[in-house]
């Protein structure tokens, strides 16, 4: 013990090593506080339920509605959580401050698309909803630049879906947004008898209700188990007549290809990758396999959303007539019986704020489509790793209780202030938001706008003979997208 002493007294006695001591000691506490720092960093995930091993959570979420369970969750366990869909680790941002401080304020690193191994067996990494890095900016550019040349968002569209509202109104059917679809990319609209036109609404509506369900949620971690699936089985088989389809379409357009007048959206891609060709650009992303997957993404994106939406519209309208009374009314004042035009929407504040709140309630893609990190992030004080499967829930965006003051009952007025006008509110996100924001946004509101408002000039909506308004069952059918159930509705001709 004195022997030590004197070496701790020899030591500070001598100014060289008092100051390496110091600086030892120095070194060892900044090493201390930069570990616990970055371990903090590094190491604490977001919270969530304790996993099972293998199954992870699995037993915790009800895989028929995985939206309201994670909905749930939330509550529990805040903003930002961590769930084990068996092996799998998925990160979930729910409420609308999480999921726009992710998507917007940090839009890069949240910005990347998870493709699970059923959209990888669909789309082989091309096209534009499943693809990731130069082939998807370059394919979502393309098409952002190609639908708006096309006159998506402008008065063109707004002149082919007035057209198309005639034939709705005539035959009443539900294939408008198909067409509208169709006219962008062929360059032509179908009868709605014809047989490929109702095939290909089938196919897209298959595809999205089936890789929604149950069995594929599955199959997304057990890959291997594919071929003892029906429904993968049965969704590999559509998506090759599809694709072989949609193959003959383009097929006939490239015969008659003229690069100097573009009809569409293939012909603008098939000129594209003819003048690379020509000035010997070798792997570009304009190849067959992009172009199948660009239009087969665009028709499912494009089409069962926006007919869905409407759908939804006309169920809440037959559901609550005196919403309907107050449309009619509000239409019947502003624009009469002339067609409506897209400038008529700031005149038509109630009817405006009718299809917002009902985009709100269906809440028509109600997980988005899962996001990845693209590199290791920082967020709200908790560590993701690059890679991390991310959900933005939407459902918990448009459903918000510190956003909207009754959530969870169909109510205009959340959308309008105290004199009828109407107002923007920031939840309203059903689109999503930030990088991945669906390219679209512009034409399915006109769509909506339009569709909707010359259907209820002319038709009054109510539940069938024998069915009250309380018995519409307003439960989705779900699947990737959230669909009304089926059901029957009356279209009552107005005068
Ligand atoms: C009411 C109708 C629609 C709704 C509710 C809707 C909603 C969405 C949502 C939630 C996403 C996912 C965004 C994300 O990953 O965070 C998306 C993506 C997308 N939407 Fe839409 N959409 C609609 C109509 C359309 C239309 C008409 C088109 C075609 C012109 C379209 C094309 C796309 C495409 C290409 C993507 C993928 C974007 C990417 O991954 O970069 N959508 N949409």
């Amino acid at each position: 013990h004195g022997d030590h002493t004197i070496m701790l007294e020899n030591l500070l006695h001598s100014p060289i090593s008092v100051s390496l001591l110091a600086s030892i000691v120095g070194l060892l506490v900044l090493h201390f506080l930069y570990s616990t720092f970055t371990s903090q960093d590094n190491q604490q995930e977001p919270p969530g339920p304790k996993p099972l091993p293998l199954l992870g959570n699995l037993l915790q979420l009800n895989l028929k509605r995985v939206d309201s369970s994670l909905f749930n969750l939330s509550k529990k366990y805040g903003p930002v959580f961590t769930v084990y869909f068996g092996p799998k680790k998925v990160v979930v941002l729910a409420g609308y401050r999480a999921v726009k401080q992710a998507l917007v304020n940090q839009a890069e690193e949240f910005g990347d698309r998870e493709v699970s191994p059923i959209f990888h067996d669909l789309n082989n990494g091309h096209g534009i909803i499943f693809s990731n890095g130069n082939s998807w900016q370059e394919m979502r550019r393309f098409a952002l630049t190609t639908l708006k040349d096309f006159g998506m968002g402008r008065r063109i569209s707004e002149r082919m879906i007035i057209e198309e509202c005639h034939y709705l109104t005539e035959d009443f059917e539900q294939h408008k947004a198909s067409n509208i679809m169709s006219t962008f990319l062929f360059g032509k609209r179908f009868e709605y008898t014809d047989p490929d036109l109702q095939r290909m609404v089938e196919r897209d509506h298959e595809i999205i209700y089936l890789t929604g369900s149950p069995s594929i949620l599955i199959y997304n971690l057990l890959p291997w188990l594919g071929p003892f699936l029906k429904n993968w089985r049965d969704l590999m088989k559509i998506m090759k007549n599809l694709n072989a389809s949609t193959r003959r379409i383009i097929s006939d357009l490239k015969g008659t290809l003229n690069p100097e007048t573009c009809r569409c959206f293939v012909d603008a891609f098939l000129s594209r990758k003819q003048s690379l060709e020509e000035s010997e650009i070798k792997d570009s992303h304009y190849h067959d396999d992009n172009l199948l997957h660009s239009v087969t993404n665009l028709i499912a994106a494009g089409a069962d959303t926006t007919a869905n939406t409407l759908r939804w519209c006309l169920l809440f309208m037959a559901k609550y007539p005196h919403v309907q009374d107050q449309v009619q009314d509000e239409l019947g004042r502003v624009v009469g019986n002339r067609q409506v035009r897209i400038e008529d929407r700031k005149n038509l504040p109630y009817t405006d704020a009718v299809i917002h709140e009902s985009q709100r309630l269906a809440n028509v893609v109600p997980i988005a489509v899962s996001h990845k990190t693209s590199k290791e992030v920082n967020f709200q004080g908790y560590g993701i790793k690059k890679g991390t499967t991310v959900f933005p829930l939407l459902t918990s965006v448009l459903y918000d209780e510190s956003e909207w003051e009754s959530p969870h009952t169909f109510s205009p007025s959340h959308f309008l202030d105290e004199e009828g006008k109407f107002i923007r509110r920031d939840a309203f996100m059903p689109f999503s938001a930030g990088r991945r924001v669906c390219i679209g946004e512009s034409l399915a509101r006109m769509e909506l706008f339009l569709f909707f408002t010359s259907l209820l000039q002319r038709f009054r909506f109510t539940p069938p003979p024998g069915v009250t308004e309380d018995e519409l069952d307003l439960s989705p059918l779900v699947g990737f997208t959230l669909a009304p159930s089926p059901h029957e509705l009356c279209a009552v001709r107005r005068q």
